[in-house]
């Protein structure tokens, strides 16, 4: 039985897309599909570096990672826009019982990344979905001098959003993704999900 992982996201400046890149190389670790899907940006100019994403697509996934940029401490407005277009989902409960998680990337070490992974949580659980963080079994949680949280992987892109992903980011979002995974197998395979 094939275990789809949506990994939806919105980026302006590939911060957030960087992330979402290793977070499905760590979901096809752990044998399941990772499907790398963006949220278009308002203006329309940026030509997107995946699919965007339909509404099916979330529908028929078996398990989520959603990534957003902070925006003033909280998610962009785009990735807030998506969801507010997900009623009809919500209705039907489509998305019970599926794992779930979040990312970000944030300008600055303090400026609101663990805040914004918490307020993303929110429309997640409203579906309903089994959201999973990182565990303090990682050793990079424990040392990281940039991003990487209890909360789902960060990344600090610095005032011009421009550094690379650091190897402790790197880690801990390749771990989320294999955790998220094995998890969404594991739901799916003892028929907790529809
Ligand atoms: C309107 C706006 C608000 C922002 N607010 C914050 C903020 O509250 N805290 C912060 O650290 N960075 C903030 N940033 C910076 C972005 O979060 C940061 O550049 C992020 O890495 C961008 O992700 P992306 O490269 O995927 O677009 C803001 C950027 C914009 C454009």
């Amino acid at each position: 039985m094939t275990c789809s992982v949506l990994v939806l996201y919105y980026s302006r400046h590939g911060s957030v897309a960087a992330l979402a890149e290793k977070i499905a190389s760590g979901i096809q670790q752990a044998g399941a599909e990772a499907k790398v899907r963006c949220i278009a940006g308002f203006d329309k100019t940026s030509v997107p570096k995946h699919p965007v994403a339909e509404l099916a697509e979330l529908r028929e996934c078996d398990g989520l990672a959603f990534g957003s940029p902070v925006r003033f401490g909280n998610m962009a407005a785009e990735a807030k826009a998506f969801w507010d277009s997900t009623s009809s989902c919500w209705l039907k409960g489509e998305l019970i019982n599926k794992a779930a998680g979040v990312f970000t990337s944030s300008g600055s070490l303090h400026g609101g990344n663990e805040a914004n992974l918490l307020s993303m949580m929110l429309p997640l659980l409203h579906h309903g979905m089994v959201l999973m963080g990182v565990p303090y079994s990682e050793p990079e949680l424990h040392k990281t001098q940039s991003g990487g949280t209890p909360y789902g992987p960060s990344h600090v892109s610095g005032l011009n959003h421009d550094t690379q992903l650091s190897v402790d980011e790197q880690r801990l979002a390749l771990a989320f993704g294999k955790r998220l995974g094995q998890l969404s197998i594991a739901l799916k395979n003892k028929g907790f999900t529809s």
